[in-house]
């Protein structure tokens, strides 16, 4: 098959390794610098221009698109859709993805669990607003956060009210959120394709520490899913659209608990925690479905 993986960073370990992957299996696979792509939208005929040439026709397009390039990323994917191309995940799902509050909405629309969360844009029911979540300790997050920036524990009430009040000043978006404090710093990731959790991971944070990212030396290892957080993260997948994606999970005492789903999971931390070759398991799922205007949203993303 000929397939596009859009990635601005062609060094990046994820990208190499679905690079090798694929053309290990026997594909052609191509490289294209998101950013570089620009459109023909007015056409009766969509394509995508790259480097001064129409792009082929793909069999399949695997978006991996950075959080500070969502809005052009997914135009991009939008565009591959109207032209027919099968895109692993499809650009509404992507978007969705990186809005906390609307995943967080989608989520909770379709009954998973989550921790007790809180939204306001206004200061004036700041004391409310923490009641709402059951009070301190909790945790309050920038929206658009990334590797644990943003993502702050107040141990008291005065000091979630002084936070809120700061990041609100600044006129940040942020949540607050319940505590969950019987995860003891760990949290699951689970890596799902199509309908199957791959791999799955415990991220635990280092010593005096509350936040498990690896980009604030958590540490990761191999983990065995109970059926409740396997069945978890394969209804959020569900819920939010998306058929790769990695399912973050917090295990509370009232069962498993969704935080968020990223639509561009890195490989280098689970497949190392794994041992499993899960770019080859996201090429199994593009040989099985990559077929022409199989996209459910073409045209209408
Ligand atoms: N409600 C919570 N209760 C307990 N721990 C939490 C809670 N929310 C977040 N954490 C911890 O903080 C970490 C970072 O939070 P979160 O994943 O929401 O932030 P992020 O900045 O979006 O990170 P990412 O890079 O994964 O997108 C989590 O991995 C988890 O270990
Ligand atoms: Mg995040
Ligand atoms: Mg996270």
């Amino acid at each position: 098959m000929k397939i596009a993986i859009l990635s601005r960073n062609e060094s990046l370990y994820s990208t190499r390794r679905l690079k090798e992957a694929g053309e290990a299996r026997g594909h052609q696979v191509d490289i294209i610098d998101t950013l570089h792509c620009y459109m023909d939208i007015t056409s009766s005929n969509p394509k995508v221009r790259y480097m001064g040439k129409d792009l082929p026709v793909y069999d399949a397009v695997l978006p991996r698109i950075g959080s500070s390039i969502t809005f052009y990323g997914t135009a991009v994917v939008r565009q591959f859709e109207m032209m027919g191309t099968f895109c692993v995940n499809e650009s509404v799902a992507i978007s969705r993805s990186r809005d906390k509050l609307r995943s967080l909405q989608l989520l909770s629309r379709k009954g998973i669990g989550l921790p007790r969360t809180g939204f306001a844009s206004k200061p004036d029911k700041i004391q409310d607003l923490i009641r709402n979540v059951g009070g301190a300790p909790c945790v309050i997050k920038l929206l658009e956060g990334t590797q644990g920036i943003g993502v702050v524990l107040a141990e008291t009430n005065k000091a979630a009210e002084s936070v809120i009040e700061a990041f609100m000043g600044l006129k940040a978006n942020i949540l607050v959120q319940e505590f969950i404090e019987e995860a003891k710093g760990s949290d699951l990731r689970c890596f799902v394709v199509g309908d199957k959790v791959v791999a799955a991971m415990k991220r635990q944070a280092p010593e005096g520490e509350f936040r498990s990212n690896l980009h604030r030396g958590g540490e990761a290892k191999l983990i065995r899913l109970t059926k409740d957080e396997r069945a978890t993260a394969l209804k959020a997948a569900k819920a939010m659209g998306l058929n790769v994606c990695g399912v973050d999970i917090l295990q509370s005492k009232n069962g498993p608990v969704v935080m968020e789903v990223n639509s561009s999971p890195g490989l280098e931390g689970i497949e190392l925690a794994t041992n499993k070759d899960v770019a080859g398991l996201i090429y199994e799922f593009i040989e099985k479905n990559a077929k022409p205007n199989r996209n459910r949203t073409r045209g209408t993303g």
